[in-house]
């Protein structure tokens, strides 16, 4: 079950080397693509790209918009590593696994996590293809005790207790907003809080309701794992889910979603991301203390 498995230090030690051997771009920032977002890898320049059935100890993706390779390269003077697809708990990954490449970065040198995803709205002001800047989340799975913290602590990576208070960089959300603002898309762009649900259904329709009651604003199925484990070992993150369907949450309009949809609406907006993605980690300050030893 999820929280048994344990990944030892040695396992990220030993994927983190492997790529330090096969590149040499050393990383200052991750971006992790949602659903339907891989073209962020696009705009990398000098690319060395790795499927991920060739990295030692690296799970493999399953779902469809998700291709399956990390990409090494330059944006805007930041050396980046990508990935095209993540792992979700969904397709049967444990929590550790679907969370494994976090840890690697962070042993490569990454000071900073980029997180995207396709996610439904259940906000009023939120619209499909809007961009909403991650505020905050709710972790459900979490919540319940499926944690990829849960076990044995690794004091090297962090703390056993550590506080998520202040998960989403608050200098980062207001650099993007101001940015979104610079490149015309603040119609478009928001904040809001995501939730994590396991997946891989959609919501009913009383799902929805409980959810919109509770506040959230968007839902999806990742993430939350990804910040968690990010913020744990010291990582400064910034979210942003790409709303791509409203949440249906009556039962008489019919409304409906599928994941070719989600899709869609990646590739409508695909421009738009990723000149706020390229222009966020052009003005990112990089701390350079960070030399990867954990
Ligand atoms: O990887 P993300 O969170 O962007 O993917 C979302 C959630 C499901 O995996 C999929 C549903 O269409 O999109
Ligand atoms: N759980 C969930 N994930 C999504 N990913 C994209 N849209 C949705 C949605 O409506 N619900």
């Amino acid at each position: 079950m999820h929280s048994k498995e344990q990944i030892s230090h040695d396992e990220y030690q030993k994927t983190a080397d492997w790529l330090m051997s096969q590149t040499q771009h050393r990383p200052q920032v991750a971006i992790i693509c949602g659903s339907g977002l891989g073209m962020l890898c696009d705009t990398l320049k000098c690319q060395d790209s790795f499927a991920y059935s060739d990295i030692p100890g690296f799970p493999q993706s399953t779902v469809q918009g998700h291709a399956g390779r990390l990409v090494f390269g330059e944006l805007k003077g930041k050396t980046c590593v990508c990935m095209q697809g993540r792992f979700h708990m969904y397709e049967g990954h444990s929590l550790c696994k679907t969370t494994f490449p976090i840890r690697v970065f962070k042993m490569m040198g990454v000071d900073t996590l980029i997180v995207t995803n396709a996610a439904g709205s259940l906000a009023d002001g939120l619209q499909p293809g809007d961009i909403m800047i991650i505020k905050d989340h709710v972790n459900f799975p979490g919540l319940v005790g499926l944690n990829p913290l849960s076990g044995p602590n690794d004091d090297k990576f962090g703390l056993r207790f550590p506080a998520m208070s202040g998960c989403y960089d608050r200098g980062l959300r207001c650099l993007a907003m101001e940015i979104a603002k610079q490149q015309g898309v603040a119609g478009l762009t928001r904040e809001g809080v995501y939730a994590m649900v396991g997946g891989p259904n959609f919501e009913t329709i009383a799902e929805a309701r409980l959810l919109h009651r509770l506040g959230v604003d968007a839902v999806g199925m990742s993430t939350a794992p990804e910040v968690v484990v990010a913020t744990h070992c010291g990582l400064r993150v910034f979210g942003l889910s790409l709303i791509t369907n409203k949440v249906a949450t009556s039962y008489e309009d019919g409304e409906s979603v599928d994941h070719e949809g989600v899709l869609e609406v990646g590739r409508l907006r695909s421009l738009a991301v990723q000149q706020l993605v390229a222009e966020l980690v052009s003005r990112l300050e990089i701390n350079n203390n960070s030399d990867g030893a954990v």
